[in-house]
């Protein structure tokens, strides 16, 4: 993929504004020859819409590269088939959507183009900073430049990770896409255990945010694995392992797998939602 692409955003919410922010960053696109469509977009987008010269909600029609789908599964059915471009004759669809299958949305595309072709993706939150894990699936309705661009798209905001199909999408998106809101909520619950304790709100903030910042840069950095972090964490018999006791006791080793699956369960509901 040699040339910046002509890009279609439809929805800059919370994911697809992070996504946007990155790629307005990089040197992907061709931002001239881009559009975003929300129909209320956040101040964040209008102003990086602004600076970056990608149009936000133009009249005018171009033809695109890659369409851009990041509005909730729930509006796939309503907006999908209101999309009033016409020149979607080669453009490659890339949809961020949790559940909604490619083939469901080649359906709902139906009158817009003439077999879409549809990459689904699961990006992450921290593509905001370029440290977003992407799970992209294969598909067999997809070039090997679809997949090329695919690829380019997510690496700009991160990690890629291929899956050999939805299914495996489905099944590992709560390891991902979901578990940024995992580790936020364990650095909720120890700030307010620090609150509990009689610190203010601000200072308990501020303690589990930096210990969790820490932690992960040191994992970035050290080298050894989480375990063996773990382990240099937990003295024998000290206060570390009485923790940790206490999190097995409430079924703590169990509790993220469990996550992972309800994700995956809620994704099956929402296809076809
Ligand atoms: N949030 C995350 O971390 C992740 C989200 N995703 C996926 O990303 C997608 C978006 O999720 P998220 O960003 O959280 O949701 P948001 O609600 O924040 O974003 C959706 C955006 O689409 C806008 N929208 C609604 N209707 C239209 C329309 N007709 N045309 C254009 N834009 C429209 C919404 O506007 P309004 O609010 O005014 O309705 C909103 O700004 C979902 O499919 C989700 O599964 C995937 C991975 C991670
Ligand atoms: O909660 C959701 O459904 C989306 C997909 C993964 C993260 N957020």
């Amino acid at each position: 993929m040699t040339r910046p692409l002509k890009l279609i955003q439809i929805g800059a919410g919370s994911m697809g504004g992070a996504l946007l922010k990155a790629w307005a960053e990089g040197d992907l696109l061709d931002k001239e020859g881009s559009t975003v469509v929300d129909p209320r977009p956040s101040v964040e987008t209008e102003t990086l819409c602004q600076d970056s010269g990608i149009a936000l909600n133009p009249s005018a029609d171009h033809a695109y590269d890659v369409c851009v789908l990041a509005v909730k599964p729930q509006q796939f059915p309503s907006v999908l088939p209101q999309l009033s471009w016409p020149s979607f004759g080669e453009t490659l669809f890339v949809s961020i959507a949790a559940g909604t299958t490619a083939d469901e949305i080649a359906m709902l595309l139906k009158n817009q183009a003439d077999s879409p072709r549809v990459l689904r993706v699961m990006p992450t939150l921290p593509a905001k900073v370029r440290r977003g894990v992407s799970l992209l699936a294969r598909n067999p309705a997809l070039s090997a430049e679809d997949e090329q661009i695919g690829e380019a798209m997510m690496r700009a905001a991160g990690e890629v990770h291929w899956c050999a199909d939805e299914e495996e999408l489905d099944r590992l998106m709560g390891v991902t896409g979901c578990a940024p809101a995992f580790f936020l909520r364990a650095v909720e619950g120890l700030a307010k255990a620090a609150e509990e304790e009689g610190t203010s709100p601000e200072a308990a903030l501020a303690m589990a945010k930096e210990t969790f910042l820490g932690t992960a840069a040191l994992l970035d950095a050290d080298g050894r694995s989480p375990s063996a972090l773990r382990e240099a964490v937990t003295s024998p018999g000290g206060t570390t392992a009485a923790g940790l006791a206490s999190l097995e006791e409430d079924g703590f080793a169990q509790s993220l797998p469990k996550a992972v699956r309800a994700a995956y369960r809620r994704a099956k509901e929402l296809a076809g939602a």
